[in-house]
């Protein structure tokens, strides 16, 4: 094995640190915490765990935390009201409605109806045109953790082929959106993608968010390329049990990558320590504060 691995956990502390920093300085400078509320609608075990991951993380860094959980049945009126509440409540500087909704519910519908300047996921309307358009915006916090860790592991991204396997909205588009503020050649790759083996052996820089255990071979990879594993998936364990793993398969391309980042323990914890970036970054634009460089793109 070659690659560097890229600690995300490590990593995630650090920026969590760096949080908790901005978090006393508004508390003893300007007597403001940062408030972040997330909703969760049903039960789905998974997203309750992230959920309370979530609590726990803002917390440790000094703000408030409220959780809303809500019916499976719950509707759509009812939804809106609720985010009507937290947008007029100005202890709350930051809304995340938990991804996916019941299918009775209009996905697109309930994100913009969040605030922009609260929503610290970046999947507002608003935010996805300003981060288009190279203006300050919220941005997605998965994307936002990737290209923390690339900025750090590289320094500058100028010039280098990226190539992001997966167009959702949630990661890939904003992804490229991300690589191609930083001046990579981005190329967008998806399941209809001709010859894609071709495509990502031309990568400096592999994003693979597409949501397929273990789809990107090593023979995939150019050497020393950058890996970036966006994929959480579980899967059984020929012994019995289930483990998690990335869409890469980790191994094979850890042997040809210059470096990658693992699952567990790479994006995911990013992702939650970019959530409570974002959140103190609202904080501070919505009381006329300069935003913590560092911590946004
Ligand atoms: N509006 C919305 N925003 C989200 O950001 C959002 C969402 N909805 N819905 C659910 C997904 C999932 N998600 C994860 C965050 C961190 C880990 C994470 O830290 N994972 C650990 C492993 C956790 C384990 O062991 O199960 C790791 O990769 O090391 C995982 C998943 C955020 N999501």
């Amino acid at each position: 094995m070659s690659a560097t691995v890229i600690d995300g956990k490590a990593f995630a502390a650090k920026v969590r640190g760096q949080v908790a920093t901005h978090v006393t300085a508004l508390k003893n400078d300007h007597g403001i915490t940062p408030g972040l509320a997330v909703v969760l609608v049903g039960e789905d075990p998974a997203s309750q765990v992230y959920v309370r991951s979530k609590g726990k993380m803002t917390v440790e860094v000094g703000m408030k935390s409220v959780e809303h959980k809500l019916d499976a049945d719950t509707s759509e009126a009812d939804l809106l009201a609720l985010i009507q509440k937290l947008n007029d409540d100005a202890q709350i500087h930051g809304i995340l409605v938990q991804l996916p909704l019941p299918d009775h519910l209009d996905e697109d519908l309930v994100i913009n109806s969040i605030d922009p300047a609260k929503d610290v996921d970046g999947f507002h309307i608003s935010n996805v045109g300003l981060l288009g358009t190279g203006q300050d915006s919220m941005v997605p916090c998965t994307p936002l953790g990737c290209l923390m860790m690339l900025r750090d592991h590289h320094g500058s991204l100028s010039g280098m082929d990226a190539v992001v396997i997966g167009r959702s909205n949630i990661v890939g588009k904003p992804m490229a959106q991300l690589l191609l503020g930083d001046s990579c050649t981005v190329t967008i790759a998806h399941s209809r993608t001709k010859d894609l083996a071709e495509v990502v052996r031309r990568a400096d820089i592999v994003v693979a968010a597409v949501g397929r255990p273990q789809m990107v071979p090593g023979d995939w990879i150019k050497p020393g390329a950058t890996v970036i594993d966006v994929g959480i998936n579980r899967i059984d364990k020929p012994e019995g049990g289930t483990r998690l793993v990335g869409d890469v398969d980790y191994e094979s391309c850890a042997a040809v990558a210059g470096a990658i980042t693992p699952v567990p323990g790479g994006v995911g914890p990013m992702t939650i320590a970019c959530l409570l970036a974002n959140t103190v970054t609202a904080c501070c634009r919505a009381n006329g504060l300069p935003a913590p460089e560092g911590l946004t793109a």
